[in-house]
């Protein structure tokens, strides 16, 4: 397995997951954690990178490529949830995370998978896509950019390769959350609750399992959209 941005939160929730299950697991992320030196992810691989630059990206790629590393699945889980106050620039760190690094990634995934077996790539967007944002133009524009990829990419890779998005609306808050915010959001959906992260994993996993779903959207919104 390939997770990107899998050193924290979601990302990593799902990796120790995967090795619960059996998988080996891959993350990247920007920076090593101080306490994995004395707490190691077991069965997990960490490889440094930064997908902010076009060269981030390619030296990722080429290191996975030298590494001879093959995987079942690719999950783009990497992202930055910056507001449209956070100035224009983030809207290009948002679109190299959201978009160039899965663009570039997929690109080269012909050597990414293993020769033979069943092959996916999960990318993972956001109810904004669908929807939009007020406060997050930018984001939810870049996100919606992701999901019409798992449209093209769909069709380029099939058979071979499945292609899907999970489009989650609240699955985990921040610590620096306010409690005002947090009841604002929870009151936003029907079923009003913070799931946690293992909804995503089960998400990820019915994807993968199911031989007969490409170019989908699984909406985990808690009934957001009603
Ligand atoms: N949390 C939620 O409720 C929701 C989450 N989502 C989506 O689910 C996914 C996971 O969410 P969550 O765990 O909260 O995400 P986080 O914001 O906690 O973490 C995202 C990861 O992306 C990585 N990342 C950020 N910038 C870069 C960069 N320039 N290059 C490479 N990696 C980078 C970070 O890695 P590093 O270790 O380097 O910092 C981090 O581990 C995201 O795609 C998010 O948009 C969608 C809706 C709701
Ligand atoms: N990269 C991130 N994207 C998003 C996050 C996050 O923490 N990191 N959080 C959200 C919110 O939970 C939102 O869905 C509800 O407040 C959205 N995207």
């Amino acid at each position: 397995m390939l997770i990107t941005g899998g050193g924290q939160r979601i990302g990593l929730h799902c990796a120790q997951r995967f090795v619960e299950d059996g998988y080996h697991v891959t993350i990247t992320c920007r920076n090593f954690r101080k306490e994995w030196a004395e707490n190691p992810l077991e069965g997990i691989d960490v490889i440094q990178a930064d997908f902010s630059t076009i060269e981030g990206i390619e030296e990722f790629i080429d290191t996975i490529k030298s590494q001879g590393k093959k995987f079942r699945a690719i999950i783009h889980n990497a992202s930055q949830w910056l507001d449209d106050s956070e100035g224009y620039e983030s809207f290009q760190t948002m679109f190299m995370i959201h978009m160039q690094a899965p663009y570039m990634i997929n690109n080269a995934c012909d050597v990414l998978f293993y020769d033979n077996g069943p092959a996916d790539i999960v990318h993972v967007t956001d109810y904004g896509a669908q929807h939009g944002s007020g406060k997050h133009v930018a984001y939810a524009s870049t996100k919606a950019g992701l999901e019409n990829m798992t449209l093209s990419y769909a069709k380029k890779l099939a058979p071979r390769v499945k292609v899907n998005s999970i489009a989650p609306f609240l699955i985990m808050f921040n610590k620096w959350d306010s409690e005002e915010y947090k009841e604002k959001s929870l009151n936003k959906s029907v079923l009003g609750i913070e799931p946690g992260p293992e909804v995503v994993y089960q998400g990820v996993r019915y994807l993968m399992d199911n031989i007969y779903v490409t170019g989908e959207c699984l909406n985990l919104d808690g009934g957001r959209h009603l």
